[in-house]
Order: C-alpha cells, then structure tokens, then sequence
C-alpha cells in the first residue's frame, strides 16, 4: 500500500557551478523536478522545491588556477548565470541557494562534528600523492598521466575521458601534477571515513525489500552496489577549497565535496524556513524525494542515507526518481568540451519559447534509457505538435467563439451522442495522468495531456462549426461550448508542464479557476463569460532558425578538433644526399588564373630567373587567384614535368597544410631575387 504523507520535500542535484546550465541537466533533473512539484501544488499539497549550486571541490579550484583568478570569481560567475537562467526558465525552486554560503558551511561542519562524536567515522593513514614543489597532497583531479587501457597522455587520477575508464591515480603511468608539472612522491596522510559496511544490512533491507517500488534503473544500480559489498568511503580531501574539517589536526584538510553537497540540501531549507525546516527533514509524514541524473544514483541512495541514518535524527528518502542521460546529437553532452546546448544562450536565441524546450525535454526525456536530442526534432515537435495540435485546436475555439457570439462563452445545449463519447474520452484523463505523475512517468502524463487536445481538434474538424454557422447557431454554441471547456481543461492539465503558456490560455480565457481538482469538468467556464482576445500560443520554426542551431553544433565539433590536433609523426630520416637532390628555389608569381573545367587548380606564370615556367598547383579552393600575383613563392624546380589538364607542369609550389586542410602558400621572410635556392 502506498503511504500517505502530509508534505513532499523535493531536492534537485545541485548543479557543479564550474559551467553554465545545459539541456541534459534540465531533461535530467531540473524540468521533472518542476513539473512534478507544480503539479503538487496545483493539487494545493504542501510542497518545496529546494536547489543550488555546488560551489566546492577540485574541478573548481582547476578552473581558477588555469585563469589565474580565486575559486570565489569563478563560482560567483557561474551561479550567477544558472540562477538568472533558471528563473527565467520557469523552474520555481522555493529557494535556490549554494554552498559557498554561511549558513551551508555551518551545517556542514555540525553535521560531520555531530557524526565524528557519536564515533561514526573510522580515521585511516594511507599513501597520496603529493607535490613537493607545490607543497601539498594532490587530489586525482590534480594528477595527469597516461591512461593504461588507450594509452591517451591526458587522463586525470580518477577518470581517463578519452577511454571513459575510471582510474586510480596510481594506475596511471608516467604521473605529473597538474599544479607544478612535477613528479609527485608518496606521502602519509590521515583522513576520515564513513564506513559504509557497516550500514549494508540496513541499506540492503531498506532498498532491496522496502523499496521496489523504485525505478528499475535506480533499483538495479543499488543492488549491484549493494551486491559488491560497500567499503569505508573518505568524507575528507587535502585541499584548501571547501568547508574545513572541524577537527583538531585537520589543518588543510576540507569535507570532501559528496559529503558536503547533499547536506546543502538541508542547508537551503534552512534558509528557506529558519524555523520550520526540521518538519521537513525530521517528521515521518514528510515525503522526501530526490531528483538526480544516473551518476548521482550512489551518493543519493546509498551514502547520504547513510549519512543521515548516522546522524540518527533525519528521514530518508521515500524515492530517488533518477534519469538516465540525454545526449547531443549523438555524443554525449560535455561541458569540457562545449558540447551542449547552453540554457542561458537558448533563452537568448529562442525569447519566450521556455516552453517549447520543456515540451521537447519532457516528451523525449529519457526516464528509462538514455536519449538524443537533435534540432530537427525539436523542430518536429514544435510545428506538428505543439502547433498544429494545442496551439491549433485552442485557437480555433476562442476565434470562432469571437466570430459568433462576441467572444462570450455560448450556451451549451442539448447534448448529441457524439458529444457524449468525446466527454466520455477526457473524463479519464484526471486519473490517468495522477497515476503517471504520481509514478514519476512525466513522458507518459504529457502524452495524456496532449492526447486530450488531440481530442479536441477531432472535435472540432469532425462537427465543423464553421459550416452549421449559416443553419443551426443552438448546434455551434453547445460544440463551441464544449471546445472551450476542453480548453479550460487543456490550461490545467498542461501547467505543470508548460507554466508560460497555460497562464497565457487562462488569461485568453479569462479563467479564475487555477485548481487541478476541476481536471475532467465540463462546467469550468460559465456560460456567458467574456473571453479575452486570442492569440497565438504558439509559433512555427523555420528550417533556417535550425540550421542556425546546427551551424554552430558543427563549428563547436570543428574547434574542438583543432584543439586536439596533433601534428603528423615525422617520417623516416633520409640522408643530407637525398635532400641535396631536391632543387628548391625562389619564384615570383607574375600571372595566376584558375584552369577551366577544374575547381582545385591555378595556372601560374613564375618568373624564376631563368626566363620563366608555368607551374600548375592545386590551391584554387584556398586562394583567390588575383591574391596571388606579385607574391614570391617557394617551388620544386627538378620536379619532372606533368601534364594536368591538358597543361604542362613544370614543377611544385610548397604550401604548408594547417590542421583544418588550409593550404597556406610558403614565402621567404623577406624580399629575395627570382631564381635563389632554397637550401
Ligand atoms: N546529459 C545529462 N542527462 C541527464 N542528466 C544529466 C546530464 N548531465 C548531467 N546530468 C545531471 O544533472 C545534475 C547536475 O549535474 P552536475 O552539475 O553534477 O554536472 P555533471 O554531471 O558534472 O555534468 P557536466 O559534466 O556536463 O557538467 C546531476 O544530477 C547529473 O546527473
Ligand atoms: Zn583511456
């Protein structure tokens, strides 16, 4: 049987605030957070949406050292640009804090004191690594060697990126901090311990038995964790970049960044609500439920739980309704390498169509697989779905409600069969799309809602309104009357999804009511009610407005191949003899045309001291041919001769090829006579 609570406590990940917000959070975590807790409060439940950014940890303290800036500049930079962008996005945290801030690091430090004199941690000595030259321990982030498994020289201490491999940082071979450069040495340090062993039988009871209920994905992560045996886990870094371990002889040492971000948690609820959080984390009839991507599946299911199991006074979560990942265009999505869509940079390029994202990233989320998201089907969806079905059907009814009655709401009378059926097919709709909701199945609950407005277009394109106009205005008014409740319907059923535009088509209209309990009425909007002008809910996107979205997909895949350009391996050496054949010399370009009927090559005239050559080069792609002239190039002299095109070569203009394929012509340094050798 399922429990009944009396408030719901949502948590969403905190985002890592060394980059802005991107599609695959949002599809992960942040959009069916949103709708969930919407929908929550639509039902007028008891409900708070708490996030915030993630400001400590390793990569943070990378970032600013390789900008020469402190971590402050760059989490300050960053949690800026999430919060305006979720704001405007629509995503209606209660609070949205971060864990730089007072409050979180007191928390933080209570909660670690508070389980170190209880005697919840272990305290061990191990071996790290440490830079002499910079004088201090190197987390694995700090430390970049080869990769054992594809030999890639970049791979960090814990993870190599080109292989995918997750790493020790003493597997790598040839180690180097990334600090000094230097080699780093073994070194003793103390650190403490959550010893999760020891909270396996409960943790294996409380998931694997209590909770099957969970997502499958969610389910099987845990019980292959669970299945490996747990081991003591460090809750302590050396580093000088966090909240500090509040304990004697624990200078330069700060809470490892797992252990310090979900109690931010707690620390924005407190902030939040200074003197009621406790009813949210410490009463049973809360219900608590964490909205995370895959990767946080163990630190939300098996270590905070274990962390506030520990602590003895919290509750733990009733579900972890974790996603899988959504990718780009078929690659997975990375801040590192700029493969994302950026939220802040689509609100810019897309004003006013929050909702078309969120429609796009809840219909295509990916709650049980990983899933792509490519232009061309926000595209799709957009012009097929969200115009052509909602925006279509919505605005027929309210236009032909002004056309015939003055925009007010008509009478509706006598019902047909027809009628009958149509109403029969939405009053399910309420509990069809609870139990989805309810379920964590927001893809399923927005086909629901679209499925209703489907409903309605049928309506309307099978009892043609616009035709019984000329014969029976009693028929239009009671068809006219049934599509405005269905779109009155459409304007609650949609909110918790698509917030922008169901307030738009409540203000259309002029609806008072804003209640999920009215779902499936068919009285909503009372007759006689003024309608307010209609207007578009939404617009088509056109081809050009995606290729422009594509474009600069494409030109972020070639940039990051120029950065990871390496030039070729050099060749096998030849002796001084070998060289000495080749005749190199000086020419001065005296005409240049392009060869017709051929789009690669130019035709030169050179003047190379010895009365001139024609020589014919492949570099029409790269250079205009009047560019040319009067410029001195360097060419093969003893090449033998060949016809192309019907032209005789007499030799080889030397071109150096940049990473991109660019030929860029070769010219001496300064001016010299036609004719001199190169040697
Ligand atoms: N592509 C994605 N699809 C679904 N969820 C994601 C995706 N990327 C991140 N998330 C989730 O978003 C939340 C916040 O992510 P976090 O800031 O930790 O970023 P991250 O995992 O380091 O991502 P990135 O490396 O792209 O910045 C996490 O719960 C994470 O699982
Ligand atoms: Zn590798």
């Amino acid at each position: 049987m399922e429990k009944k609570f009396k408030r719901t406590l949502v948590t969403t990940a905190l985002p890592y605030a060394n980059g802005p917000v991107h599609i695959g959070h949002l599809a992960g975590v942040y959009v069916p957070a949103d709708i969930y807790t919407r929908y929550l409060r639509l039902k007028g439940e008891d409900v708070i949406m708490i996030g915030g950014s993630d400001e400590h940890g390793v990569p943070i303290t990378l970032k600013a050292k390789a900008e020469g800036v402190s971590p402050q500049v760059i989490v300050d930079r960053y949690h800026n640009i999430i919060k305006k962008s979720f704001e405007e996005f629509g995503i209606s945290f209660d609070i949205y804090s971060r864990t730089s801030s007072e409050i979180h690091h007191k928390t933080a430090s209570d909660f670690f004191k508070k389980l170190y004199e209880k005697g919840e941690f272990i305290e061990k000595t191990s071996e790290q690594y440490y830079d002499e030259e910079a004088q201090q321990f190197l987390a694995d982030r700090y430390i970049i060697g080869t990769c054992p498994h594809c030999h890639n020289e970049r791979a960090y201490g814990d993870q190599c990126e080109a292989c995918g491999t997750s790493l020790n940082a003493t597997d790598l071979i040839n180690p180097k901090s990334a600090i000094s450069g230097s080699t780093p040495v073994m070194r003793e340090t103390k650190h403490w311990y959550l010893p999760l062993d020891k909270h396996e039988a409960f943790l294996k009871k409380w998931i694997l038995e209590d909770h099957k209920e969970w997502k499958p994905n969610v389910y099987g992560q845990c019980k292959s964790w669970l299945d490996m045996g747990l081991q003591p886990r460090a809750v302590s870094r050396d580093l000088d970049w966090g909240v500090p371990v509040p304990v004697e002889g624990a200078e330069g040492k700060v809470l490892y960044v797992w252990f310090d971000a979900p109690i931010g948690y707690i620390s924005n609820t407190k902030e939040l609500l200074p003197d009621k959080w406790e009813l949210y984390w410490k009463d049973k009839n809360t219900k608590l439920v964490h909205f995370i991507g895959k990767d946080n599946i163990v630190f939300h299911c098996i270590v905070f739980p274990a962390m506030l199991k520990a602590e003895g006074s919290y509750i733990l979560p009733d579900n972890v309704p974790a996603n899988e990942f959504l990718n780009l265009e078929g690659d997975k999505i990375s801040t590192s390498r700029n493969w994302a869509v950026w939220l802040h940079e689509y609100l810019q390029d897309f004003p006013g169509k929050q909702d078309v994202l969120r429609y796009v990233l809840t219909a295509n989320a990916p709650e049980t697989k990983d899933n792509d998201f490519t232009w061309k089907d926000f595209q799709a969806r957009n012009n097929n779905e969200l115009v052509a079905v909602l925006g279509n059907f919505v605005n027929r009814a309210l236009v032909l409600t002004h056309k015939y009655f003055d925009g007010k709401v008509p009478a509706c009378g006598d019902l047909t069969e027809y009628d009958k059926q149509t109403l029969s097919e939405f009053t399910g709709v309420k509990a069809e799309m609870e139990s989805y909701l309810e379920h964590y199945r927001f893809r399923d609950a927005l086909k629901e809602a679209m499925n209703l407005a489907r409903i309605g277009n049928k309506y309307l394109a099978d009892t043609e309104p616009w035709k019984l106009a000329k014969t029976d205005m009693n028929r239009v008014a009671t068809i006219l009357n049934l599509a405005l409740q269905i779109s009155a319907n459409l304007a609650i059923a949609f909110e918790p999804f698509l917030p922008f535009s169901a307030k738009k088509l409540r203000n259309m209209l002029n609806m008072q009511i804003v209640d999920w309990n009215v779902l499936g009425h068919t009285d909503i909007l009372p007759e006689g009610l003024q309608l307010n002008p209609a207007e578009l809910l939404f617009e088509k996107i056109e081809d050009s407005t995606i290729e422009a979205q594509v474009q600069k997909l494409l030109d972020t895949k070639k940039a990051n191949e120029l950065k990871n350009h390496k030039a070729a391996p050099v060749r096998e050496n030849i002796s001084f003899e070998d060289f000495s054949k080749l005749d190199i010399r000086v020419g001065r370009v005296l005409e240049c045309i392009k060869v017709p009927k051929a789009d690669k090559l130019l035709q030169f005239k050179i003047d190379d001291g010895l009365g001139g050559r024609t020589i014919v080069s492949g570099i029409a792609k790269h250079y205009a041919p009047e560019d040319l002239v009067g410029k001195n190039v360097c060419f093969i002299a003893n090449l033998a001769p060949r016809k192309l095109k019907g032209i005789e070569s007499q030799g080889m203009i030397l071109s150096a090829e940049d990473a991109d394929g660019r030929l860029i012509v070769i010219e001496p340094a300064d001016e010299v006579r036609p004719g001199s050798e190169v040697k």
